[in-house]
């Protein structure tokens, strides 16, 4: 980093854990026959790579778009695997030990091209958290707050240290910023191996060249560093150790970068007087013919023929690698991450008043009209239109609850994969502190409903029993609708595909047809469908319990029972299949979760 603008990272209190000789051979990455299909493109993105990186180093992959740079630090970094038809093959090492691509994650710290941060919290609280779940437990609060402070002022965050990271919704800090933020979460984590995708994309040159400059002090530190890069300017490119050049999948040069003009000049392209080389070979490789560029990569892998990345890893390694077994980061154990995930996601529902502000204000909202247009209808003889009041609560509650779950949840998603990828957390807590935010949210809205519409309705069941028959349905409904979060591929999806889950719920409800008379072969759905047994826990409360013996209604009463086909004793059955959705669509989403989150760059 420019000493005279900033602190180095030679002064600070981050430390780089244990040194790693990272070496890969034999990298193939071939798109499967149906995404060829569709795209008709070249199946074969990665051909045939090998390469090392070294402590101390910081490389330059470079290539001109679509020359497969992203796809090769993914397959490197483990989150690229053979999975939906794609075939990813490739033979991995550190310090000389072998290693499988899924034990990559949690050994590579990872900056992704895009920014996947918590948008309601501030740059100090994503490194903080950062911190907490990512360091080893030896490292005291007082180092880590210390750390996060070296990391804003190296980044130069200062300035927006404490403001909200925002959203498209949510005001907040700049681009740059947001960018800077990402890097140095990976970069308090003190990692031994860190890739970046694109990590100056979007930064202006003295931004760009101070970004850079702290990736060289970390290196300088021990770390392995390897990131792509677009078009560096001439100071920044002359910052970086090696340039790994990609040419359609293949190597076209992997070298010193001092060395790539001479290559060059043997290829019989030299970097023309006062141009910076990175344009000029970037110029070349987006300009020269397919052919010519083939010749040049035939070339530089006959002049590598003997190549073995993995014993130049290992002799490296000799001289100060560490075993692998000491190089895995650690985490944080369960309870720490569950109490971290949840002040977050506490602080997330509390800062974004424009949300809370919504689904309060529309449940209280819709709630009244309802209530305007069943006003006193529990005084009235008219069963039909009471029972309608009700469904009419359970429908406005399933749709509150899930609609947020539906709109939150996909965008969420890459910023879960990116954490659970880089071992931040598990799957498990993760959940668990989203249930623990959800559980009290869709309890206040089932009493803001009934505080509204109990005695406008002139309702007659236990208020109570009403609360909490409404906070079953919303749980269950919020838990159908994170499935559909995790199958849809973003926002748009899963809002198309939200009514496809909840109109046929309206059906099996009991109000337009009877059980009954639902043909038998599909009549088993009922039990996927949590409104039908949220409203015969509401039909009881109101018509049984609500409607004693001694009422001149009672005979009626019993005939919206029966006639819907509900069985008094079996409330406490109605209860537990209500639970026991809400239970399996939960633990449907974790699995998908976890599913997708396995070669997740390919999701
Ligand atoms: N999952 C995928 N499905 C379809 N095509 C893919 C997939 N992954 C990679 N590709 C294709 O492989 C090629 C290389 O992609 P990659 O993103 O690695 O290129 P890149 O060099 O990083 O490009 P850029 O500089 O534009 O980011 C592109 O043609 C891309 O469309």
């Amino acid at each position: 980093m420019n000493s005279a603008s900033s602190r180095s990272l030679r002064g600070s209190s981050l430390r780089v854990g244990n040194k790693a000789h990272f070496a890969w051979s034999g990298v193939n990455f071939t798109l499967s026959p149906k995404t060829v299909a569709k795209s008709h493109k070249d199946p074969r993105v990665l051909k045939n790579l090998s390469g090392v990186a070294h402590p101390g180093e910081v490389i330059a992959i470079m290539g001109a778009s679509g020359s497969g740079k992203t796809s090769l630090l993914n397959v490197l970094s483990g989150r690229i695997m053979s999975m939906n038809g794609h075939v990813v093959t490739s033979k991995f090492s550190i310090n000389g030990n072998a290693i499988h691509a899924d034990q990559l994650g949690p050994n590579i710290a990872y900056v992704t091209q895009e920014d996947t941060l918590c948008p309601t919290a501030t740059p100090r609280e994503a490194l903080e958290f950062s911190a907490r779940l990512r360091l080893p437990s030896s490292v005291s609060r007082e180092e880590r707050e210390r750390m996060v402070e070296d990391v804003i002022q190296i980044l130069h965050l200062e300035k927006c240290a404490d403001t909200m990271i925002g959203n498209e919704l949510i005001k907040g800090i700049s681009g740059g910023e947001k960018r800077r933020t990402s890097i140095g979460v990976e970069l308090i984590t003190s990692p031994s191996i860190l890739f970046l995708d694109e990590p100056t994309s979007g930064l202006d040159s003295y931004a760009a060249f101070n970004v850079v400059n702290a990736l060289k002090d970390l290196a300088s530190l021990g770390c392995t560093v390897l990131c792509t890069i677009h078009q560096p300017s001439s100071e920044v490119f002359h910052l970086f150790d090696r340039v790994l050049l990609l040419a359609d999948g293949r190597t076209f040069f992997d070298g010193r970068v001092d060395h790539m003009a001479q290559y060059l000049l043997t290829c019989g392209y030299p970097v023309p007087p006062e141009t910076n080389p990175a344009d000029h070979v970037m110029f070349l490789m987006q300009t020269l013919d397919k052919q010519v560029l083939q010749g040049i990569s035939d070339q530089f892998e006959v002049a590598r023929k003997g190549f073995n990345p993995h014993a130049q890893a290992q002799s490296e390694a000799g001289r100060g690698g560490m075993p692998l077994h000491k190089l895995k980061r650690s985490q944080a154990p369960w309870t720490v991450q569950f109490i971290a995930l949840g002040k977050r996601d506490i602080q997330s529902v509390l800062r974004d008043t424009g949300s809370l502000k919504a689904r309060y204000g529309s449940t209280i909202m819709l709630t009244l009209i309802f209530s305007l247009i069943f006003y006193k209808i529990g005084d009235s003889t008219d069963t039909q239109s009471h029972f309608g009041a009700l469904a009419n609560l359970a429908i406005s509650g399933m749709f509150g609850a899930s609609q947020p779950v539906i709109l939150l949840f996909p965008s969420e998603r890459p910023r879960f994969l990116r954490e659970y990828a880089t071992g931040t957390y598990g799957a498990i807590p993760y959940f668990w502190s989203k249930l623990v935010t959800e559980l009290p949210l869709t309890f206040s809205t089932s009493i803001i409903t009934f505080l509204v519409a109990y005695w406008l309705e002139a309702l007659k069941g236990n208020f109570i029993l009403h609360v909490l028959t409404l906070w079953l349905i919303g749980m269950a409904a919020s838990s159908t609708a994170l499935v559909a979060g995790c199958i849809a591929s973003n926002v748009q999806v899963a809002m198309q595909a939200a009514p496809a889950i909840f109109v046929p719920q309206i059906l099996f409800a009991g109000f337009f047809i009877k059980i009954q008379q639902i043909p038998v072969w599909i009549r088993w759905a009922q039990y996927l469908c949590s409104l039908k047994f949220g409203i015969n826990l509401f039909l009881l409360n109101e018509f049984n319990l609500g409607c004693p013996e001694s009422s001149s209604q009672h005979a009626s009463c019993m005939s919206v029972i029966t006639q819907n086909d509900i069985k008094p004793g079996d409330w406490w059955v109605y209860g537990l299949v209500l639970i026991g959705i809400f239970v399996f669509f939960r633990s449907l989403a974790l699995i998908l979760l976890m599913r997708r989150a396995k070669g997740f760059a390919l999701a």
